[in-house]
C-alpha cells in the first residue's frame, strides 16, 4: 500500500535554468522542497497549457524520467524502482488515466474495458455494464471505440481505470470534452471508488474542473 507520494525539488529537464521565470517560479510543485501526495486526499492540479502537468503525471507512474529531484513513494526514491516494483505499484497502487486516453480505437467499449479487466479481475460483467449505463454509454458497448465521441471515450477510459485496486488515482484533464452534468456524474463516480478504497486522487486541469466535492487546488 503506497500512503504517500513526495516531490522533492523536482523539476522537468525542460524547465532547467528556468527556475525564475513562469511558470516554475509560481509553481505550487516544480522545485518545491517537499508537496506530499497523502492517500485519502484529493488534489486538483491546476495547470496553463505547456506547464507541465502531463509530464508530472509521466514521472509520478514512473513512464518518463527525464527530471531533476526526486519522487518518493512513502519515503522509497522512484529512480531505485525497477520493472518488477514499478508493475507491482501500477497493478495494486496506482491507477492513471493518461490525457490520450489509450483507446484502442478498433476494438469495442467493452473490449477495451474488459482488456484491462481480465487482467485485474476487478469487476464483474454487471457492474461494467451498470457503469456504462450510469455515464450514459450503455448503448455504446459494442461499437468500436474510435467510433465514439471524444467525451463519450473519456467515460470509457475512466471506466477502465477504475477497473484495478488503487491508492491514487492519477487523472489528467479527465473532464475536459466533458459537459457539467456527465462531469458531475464521473466526479461522483470516481470519489465513490475511491472513498470506498480510502485512496487519494490527483487530477488534473486546464480548464474544466472535475466537480469533487472537496479538493486541495494547487496551481502547477
Ligand atoms: N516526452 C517528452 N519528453 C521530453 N519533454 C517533453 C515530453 N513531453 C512534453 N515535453 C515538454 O515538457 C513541457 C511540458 O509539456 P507537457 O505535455 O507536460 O505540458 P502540459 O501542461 O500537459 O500541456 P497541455 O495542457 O498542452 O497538454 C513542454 O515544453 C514539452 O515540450
Amino acid at each position: 500500500m503506497t500512503e504517500e507520494i513526495s516531490l522533492r525539488r523536482v523539476l522537468p529537464h525542460v524547465f532547467r535554468g528556468s527556475e525564475n521565470e513562469l511558470p516554475v517560479r509560481d509553481s505550487q510543485l516544480w522545485l518545491q522542497e517537499n508537496m506530499t501526495f497523502r492517500r485519502g486526499t484529493y488534489y486538483l492540479i491546476e495547470a496553463e497549457s505547456g506547464t507541465g502537468k502531463s509530464s508530472l503525471c509521466s514521472y509520478i507512474y514512473g513512464s518518463r524520467h527525464d527530471y531533476d529531484g526526486k519522487i518518493l513513494f512513502d519515503g522509497a526514491d522512484a529512480r531505485s524502482f525497477g520493472i518488477g516494483r514499478w508493475c507491482e505499484l501500477r497493478r495494486r497502487s496506482l491507477a492513471y488515466l493518461p490525457q490520450e486516453m489509450g483507446l484502442f480505437p478498433e476494438l469495442t467499449v467493452m473490449e477495451n474495458i474488459e482488456i484491462k479487466n481480465r487482467l485485474t479481475a476487478h469487476k464483474s460483467g454487471n457492474e461494467i455494464v451498470s457503469l456504462l449505463e450510469r455515464l450514459e454509454i450503455g448503448e455504446k458497448a459494442g461499437e468500436p471505440a474510435g467510433r465514439l465521441s471524444v467525451g463519450q471515450q473519456q467515460r470509457v477510459a475512466i471506466i477502465r481505470a477504475l477497473c484495478q485496486p488503487f491508492d491514487f488515482l492519477l487523472i489528467d484533464e479527465p473532464v475536459s470534452h466533458l459537459d457539467s452534468r456527465n462531469n458531475q456524474a464521473v466526479a461522483e463516480l470516481i470519489d465513490e471508488e475511491a472513498r470506498r478504497l480510502g485512496a487519494g486522487i490527483i487530477a488534473t486541469s486546464v480548464g474544466n474542473k472535475i466537480k469533487l466535492p472537496d479538493y486541495e487546488l494547487l496551481r502547477l
